[in-house]
């Protein structure tokens, strides 16, 4: 059984490199972000609107724990979901984690004009944006250090990491 978590900052490019590395391993894709907003039948851009980030953790807590995951699988999960909880243990005691570890400046280029569906980024531009990020990074980076495998992420290719998770464990 082999269930690989990816973490990762917001535009680490988490959803990416999970649907390469999946179809690569043959292995299902799951994306979190993606099965909160089907169950809940809204985006998380309204589900923070109408109900808070206080709920939303918990409801991403609860899907990240209560999902029937398959036997082999690809997860990638919500940017914050490592950070709240003991998701990050969880993770670590149900599979195999993967931080794909981005510079703020690197995550700002990825994330481009795309940012308006990140809540969290959305109303934040320029030297704000960057001076957010850089400090969120710092807290955030006390949970996604611990995972099993730290990339370094603008090098990080789905071979690359198929490799790297080979390394821990017998696939
Ligand atoms: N290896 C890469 N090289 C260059 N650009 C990339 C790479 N991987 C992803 N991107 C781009 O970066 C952006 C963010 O990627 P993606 O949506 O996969 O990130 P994410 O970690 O899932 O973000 P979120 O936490 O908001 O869901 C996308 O525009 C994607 O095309
Ligand atoms: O980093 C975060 O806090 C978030 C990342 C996204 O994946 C979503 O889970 C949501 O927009 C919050
Ligand atoms: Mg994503």
């Amino acid at each position: 059984m082999t269930r690989i978590f990816l973490i990762g900052y917001m535009g680490s490019g988490k959803t990416t490199l999970g649907r390469k590395l999946a179809a690569r391993l043959n292995y299902p894709f799951l994306d979190l972000d993606h099965l909160l907003e089907e169950q809940a039948g809204m985006t998380i851009a309204e589900y923070f609107a109408s109900f808070g980030e206080t709920a939303f953790r918990v409801a991403e807590s609860e899907i990240l724990k209560s999902t029937a995951y398959p036997e082999n699988a690809v997860i990638s999960t919500g940017g914050g979901l490592p950070c709240f909880f003991d998701n990050m243990e969880w993770m670590n005691a149900n599979g195999i984690t993967l931080y794909i570890n981005l510079s703020p400046k690197a995550l700002i280029s990825r994330l481009g004009n795309n940012k308006d569906d990140r809540p969290i980024l959305r109303d934040k531009h320029g030297d704000e944006l960057l001076g957010f990020i850089t400090e969120k990074l710092e807290e955030r980076n006390a949970y996604y250090q611990k995972a099993h495998i730290v990339a370094e992420g603008l090098s990080l290719t789905a071979e690359k990491a198929e490799a790297l998770i080979a390394g821990k464990t017998a696939l």
